[in-house]
């Protein structure tokens, strides 16, 4: 297995029209593998603006218009496509779902948001995934030629768990597709990334849609890539843009040698019962 390749992030402009929000991302997608991207990530709800209003008029079944084009780009590109997400209509309920291809345009990994988006911070953000969206109930990880990869969806990254479950189930690197905002994007959304990456001692990258000021949701951006070591291997503002990263795998091992918490964990002392 290769231990080094190119993972391209795309930093998606998204707006009104799903059509053009998928012949954006699909040029995107050409643009990314031609400059040496292997592994290719776009953001959440790529293909929508962002909100729940916007949910139920935007969402697909899957496969449907925007998962079929995904699949033929990463099949053109022959690359691993991590789709972003996508409102999907699947028995009259809505999900934000993440689909994921192989170089062949197969799906290889479908990821339905676990942790939905709900928060009220007084006179800054309120917003309730809930009131239209249901949850997804299962990990979603997916084996490249590189490693094994795992699969959140922005609020998820806000839990340790699920970054843990993955690490332990052997990924190297975690996917998180995400749109943070003007609120908790300058106070977490770094640190957050970088608490994932440090804890469970592998690679992290996120990707968030490109800034419109004029958007009901104003999405932060900087999406950005963190290794094992808890160090920003690369991160941008807010435009749309093509990020390039080289990712060696093996600075996981030499992190986890020199740091070695794996072997360390005294797991016969955490299952500590809830107050
Ligand atoms: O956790 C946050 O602050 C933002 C989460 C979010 O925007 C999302 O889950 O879509």
């Amino acid at each position: 297995m290769a231990t080094s390749f190119r993972l391209g992030l795309i930093q998606l402009a998204v707006g009104a029209s799903k059509a053009d929000n998928i012949s954006r991302a699909v040029r995107s997608i050409k643009e990314a593998a031609s400059g040496g991207a292997k592994i290719v990530a776009l953001p959440e709800c790529f293909n929508s603006p962002y909100g729940t209003s916007y949910f139920p008029e935007y969402a697909e079944k899957i496969p449907g218009e925007s998962t079929n084009a995904l699949a033929a780009a990463a099949k053109e590109s022959k690359v691993f496509l991590v789709g972003g997400s996508i409102p999907e209509e699947d028995g009259g309920k809505f999900y934000n779902t993440c689909t994921v291809f192989n170089p062949a345009g197969e799906m290889v990994a479908k990821h339905r948001k676990i942790h939905l988006f709900d928060i009220d911070v007084p006179g800054k953000i309120r917003f309730q995934e809930s009131e239209i969206l249901s949850p997804g109930n299962s990990f979603t990880t997916f084996e490249t030629s590189f490693c094994k990869i795992g699969i959140g969806i922005c609020y998820d990254i806000r839990f340790a768990e699920l970054a843990q479950i993955y690490a332990k189930m052997g990924c190297k690197l975690i996917i998180y597709p995400g749109a943070f905002n003007m609120t908790t994007g300058p106070a977490h959304w770094e640190i957050l990334q970088r608490a994932r990456a440090l804890d469970n001692q592998l690679f992290v990258a996120t990707v968030s849609p490109a800034r419109d000021e004029k958007a009901t949701y104003v999405a932060w951006g900087h999406s950005t890539v963190v290794d094992p070591w808890g160090s920003v291997v690369e991160t941008t503002e807010h435009e749309e843009k093509i990020l390039l990263v080289d990712i060696d795998l093996n600075k996981m091992e030499e992190v986890r040698t020199s740091i070695p918490l794996t072997v360390q964990r005294r797991k016969d002392m955490y299952d500590v019962k809830e107050v």
